[in-house]
């Protein structure tokens, strides 16, 4: 059964794409059946997987307002055993038209109850904010990955984080937990870079993963070719720690 796994921190650019994309790649290629939902209107983790939006017949806009099945909206990606649920700009509207609907936190769970069994991760790409999207994906998520960017104002913003998520195990999801912290764009140059990473290890101690992420120029660059890390550049530091982290995802789960 495959575990969800929401990637959410209503700050943006900390590295939420980047993560699902690398980390989803990375799973899939020690052996894992794999699905990303990109539920982000920018729709970035779809271009960086080399989907053209263009070309996308249902996406998860249809999943979540027209009850297309899951199934429907899901394509194959060039990374073998990695699938995806598209986004597309359609679901810069569904913030407000989710506002009226029925259970319309439950939307995304309901969809993905029929997708678990043929995944053993699912991982979802959360928007940079924590409006009814995020709430789809924290009612139908199992846990909560939060990356946290090594830089000024790391955890500003992040007591409002976990109180949703607290909301949200209080009245959606009793059993939502944290599934770890992940430290991004570290630059061990700086002093800053380790201060937060001390900051953040006082505050949420043995949730944090060993593998830390550091700025890595290949890792921006991977996104225009199309392409995870693992395959636009194997050999670079950041598809190393990637790596390093599924290990320890994997290792934590099974
Ligand atoms: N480790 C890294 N090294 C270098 N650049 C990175 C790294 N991680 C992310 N980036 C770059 O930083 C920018 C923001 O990253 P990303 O899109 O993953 O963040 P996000 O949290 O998903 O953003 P948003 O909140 O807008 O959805 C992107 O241009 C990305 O390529």
């Amino acid at each position: 059964m495959g575990k969800i796994i929401a990637i959410a921190n209503q700050k943006g650019g900390v590295g939420k794409t980047t993560t699902s994309i690398n980390l989803a790649a990375s799973i899939a290629a020690i052996g894992r059946r794999v699905l990303i939902v990109d539920i982000d209107p920018q729709g970035n983790t779809t271009s960086g997987m080399g989907i053209n939006k263009a070309d996308v017949q249902s996406c998860i806009y249809d999943v979540l307002i027209n009850d297309v099945e899951g199934e429907q909206a899901t394509i194959s990606t060039a990374v073998e055993g990695l699938d995806l649920i598209p986004a597309t700009i359609q679901l810069a509207g569904a913030e407000i038209e989710l506002s009226q609907a029925i259970s319309r936190e439950l939307r995304l769970k309901k969809a993905l109850v029929s997708m678990k069994p043929k995944y053993d991760y699912i991982f979802i790409d959360c928007p940079p904010s924590l409006g009814i999207i995020t709430l789809n994906a924290l009612t139908a998520a199992e846990s909560v990955l939060i990356p946290i960017q090594c830089e000024f104002y790391a955890l500003e913003g992040l007591s409002q984080l976990l109180n949703t998520v607290r909301l949200v195990q209080k009245h959606l999801n009793k059993s939502l937990e944290i599934e770890g912290v992940l430290l991004t764009m570290f630059d061990r140059r700086t002093n800053l870079s380790v201060q937060v990473m001390e900051e953040v290890k006082k505050y949420f101690q043995e949730r944090v993963y060993q593998t830390v992420i550091p700025r890595n120029i290949r890792l921006s660059e991977a996104p225009s070719h199309g392409e995870p890390i693992i395959v636009y550049d194997p050999r670079s530091r950041g598809a190393k720690c990637y790596q390093n982290l599924a290990e320890e995802v994997v290792m934590d789960n099974e």
